[in-house]
């Protein structure tokens, strides 16, 4: 994975974004500005909108109302953009026939998949594991590789929702630090998380939501150190905002 130029992709512009499911507003009038440099961390209750969200920046969901755009473009298909679901789904495969199958379905030249398939599994930490059948790997060592399958496309911008959520604190370690290194090659990492901790460790920019609203937005450090919302302080002190 090289260092990446900066991308056409960005910024992802929301403007007056809602969406709807028959009578239940899922997302109500979004609007935001994702831009490049460090990652922006998307956090808020349970059913707060936060995968929504993704998926809409991603483009996999048309807004109701309002629009989305990428680098001042409508219906930018999603090329290089990626995303990482709170549970990727493993192909019945090996880890390295995993990635394969990646660097295919995003039509990288078959000349370079030998080298593009061990630069990503050497990313993630996986080359020792590449022969292992993939659904056999650890939750932890999966969330990895479906990072790397995500990479496989050289995306200029990645999308994970809840990345950690059900590993244990070497396996988020080991996560937490393939993001960073993600993000110091250029790559845009837009993320949701529930964890706090996570969102202080790795956040440049928070995006905070609460019923399918922005409730505060800030720099990392001035949100956690003086937010400025009843939501945000309630949230901060581990109260429930329901
Ligand atoms: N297709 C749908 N039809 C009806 N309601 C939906 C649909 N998709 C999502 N919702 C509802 O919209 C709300 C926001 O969901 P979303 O998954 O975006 O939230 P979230 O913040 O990512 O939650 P979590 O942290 O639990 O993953 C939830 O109440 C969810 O049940």
């Amino acid at each position: 994975m090289t260092m990446r130029a900066p991308s056409e992709e960005l910024p992802i512009v929301f403007d007056g974004v809602t969406v709807a499911a028959g009578p239940v507003t899922i997302l109500d009038g979004i609007s935001l500005t994702l831009l490049p440099g460090s990652p922006t961390v998307l956090i808020g209750p349970n059913g707060s909108g936060k995968s929504t969200l993704l998926r809409m920046a991603m483009g996999l969901l048309a807004p109701t109302r309002g629009r989305v755009t990428w680098g001042g473009r409508e219906n930018v298909p999603p090329l290089k953009r990626a995303i990482v679901f709170q549970r990727p789904a493993m192909l019945r495969r090996s880890a390295a026939a995993n990635i394969r199958f990646a660097l295919r379905a995003a039509s990288i030249a078959r000349a370079e998949h030998a080298r593009r398939t061990s630069e990503l599994l050497e990313l993630v930490g996986l080359a020792h594991l590449a022969d292992r059948a993939a659904r056999r790997l650890s939750g932890g060592e999966q969330q990895r590789l479906a990072l790397a399958r995500a990479l496989a496309r050289d995306p200029a911008v990645l999308f994970l929702d809840e990345p950690t959520a059900s590993l244990d604190p070497v396996a988020t370690k080991a996560v937490e630090d393939i993001i960073r290194a993600v993000s110091e090659r250029n790559i845009k990492v837009v993320m949701a998380t529930h964890d706090l901790g996570e969102a202080r460790r790795l956040a440049g920019d928070i995006v905070m939501l609460h019923r399918g609203r922005i409730v505060e937005t800030g720099a990392s450090a001035s949100f956690f150190d003086r937010p400025q919302t009843a939501e945000a302080k309630t949230f901060l002190a581990g109260e429930l905002l329901v």
